[in-house]
């Protein structure tokens, strides 16, 4: 075997091994998440060159010992040098490997959630929206690539982008500026869209679009924490991001998640939102906490994030948004809710 043919083997052997190794507090390896720059074997010396990332020292750590485990053991390995280094601010908006403000956006704040169902969508949409009522100039982007609801909410689901200049202009409703990862492709495509063509989708709807002037872009990431989570963090700077739960217990699991994702990528969090916490009902006008309550206010303070408050269930709530008129536009205890978290909000910005 030649020295070439054997690099190359061994380079594949690397490849496998750090396929095995997942970023800490995301669903994805690091080979596919493209972070390896470099792989090769020196003198028995398994050198490593990463790609710039903003992670804090713990998570360098975990990452430092994880690749030293995955490596250790295989043919010809007696030592490991690992080039993990910090991001440098970028120069050229055309590559941004490290996170690169949006021209003319003051602040970006995402909303997530660790699972599905659980209103991220609503939030997102009122909470931009209840933003614009409250006087900032707003943007809603909707990134949810599994299932984009935000063109339905806003009532501009046949609406088509146009072009302005060498930028997409965003569809203007109710106010607010706004654009969907779903005028990209259609819904059966986006399953089988991978990492770097999600990179790709996820730079161009930050970086192309029109957004300026804005005072905030609200962003809809889809639920959990893969491809897109990952592709924004290292996209764009973070003002501070929302997690929205649902008090069950099992989503309160998933909101930890949330929350440690952002934390791992030196994100803020602003807090966490506790949706359909409670019903008011119509005859009695009491408050019932149907899925319990008092558990997300002491997961804020273990977590060390802000508790941002509780959204009421209310049928309403679904069926304005189903109309494309959220919530927040009318006059109604419940849209007051959401209209108070845009307040929150406001203030942390
Ligand atoms: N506070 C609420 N009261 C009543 N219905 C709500 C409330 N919040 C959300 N819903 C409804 O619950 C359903 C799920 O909400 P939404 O699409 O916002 O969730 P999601 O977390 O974004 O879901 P996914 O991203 O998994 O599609 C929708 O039909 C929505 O109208």
């Amino acid at each position: 075997m030649s020295d070439k043919a054997k690099q190359g083997a061994i380079e594949e052997i690397f490849v496998s091994a750090l396929k095995k190794v997942q970023y800490p507090g995301f669903e994805m390896d690091l080979i596919t998440m493209e972070l390896i720059e470099e792989a090769r074997l020196v003198d028995g010396k398994a050198v490593i060159k990463m790609r710039p990332i903003a992670a804090p020292p713990d998570v360098r750590e975990k990452l430092e010992n994880e690749i030293a485990s995955a490596l250790s053991g295989l043919p010809g390995v007696k030592e490991l040098e690992l080039n993990m280094p910090q991001p440098a601010p970028a120069k050229d908006p055309n590559q941004p490997p490290t996170p690169t403000p949006i021209e003319g956006v003051t602040a970006v704040v995402p909303v997530a959630s660790g699972k599905g169902g659980v209103g991220k969508s609503t939030v997102a949409a009122n909470l931009a929206l209840g933003l614009a009522k409250l006087g900032l100039k707003v943007g809603l982007l909707d990134l949810d690539l599994y299932g984009p609801s935000v063109p339905i909410m806003l009532g501009v689901k046949d609406a088509e982008p146009t072009s302005s200049g060498d930028k997409l202009a965003p569809i203007v409703a109710h106010g607010i500026k706004t654009v969907s990862i779903g005028y990209l492709m259609d819904n059966e495509k986006a399953l089988i869209w991978r990492g770097p063509l999600i990179m790709k989708a996820v730079r161009q709807l930050l970086h192309q679009v029109d957004w300026a002037p804005l005072d905030v872009l609200v962003l809809d990431l889809p639920p959990g924490t893969g491809d897109v989570q990952i592709s924004m963090a290292q996209e764009v700077p973070i003002t501070g991001a929302v997690v929205v739960t649902t008090p069950q217990d099992v989503a309160l699991v998933d909101a930890v998640k949330g929350v440690d994702m952002f934390k791992a990528v030196n994100a803020h969090v602003f807090g966490i939102v506790e949706n359909m916490s409670y019903f008011i009902c119509d005859e009695c006008q009491k408050r019932h906490e149907i899925f319990g309550n008092g558990s997300v206010k002491p997961l804020c303070e273990k977590l060390g994030v802000d508790y941002l408050g509780d959204l009421p269930l209310d049928t309403a709530v679904r069926e304005l948004s189903d109309k494309g008129t959220p919530v927040v536009l009318g006059d109604t205890p419940a849209g007051e809710a959401y209209l108070e978290l845009a307040r929150k909000i406001k203030a942390k910005l």
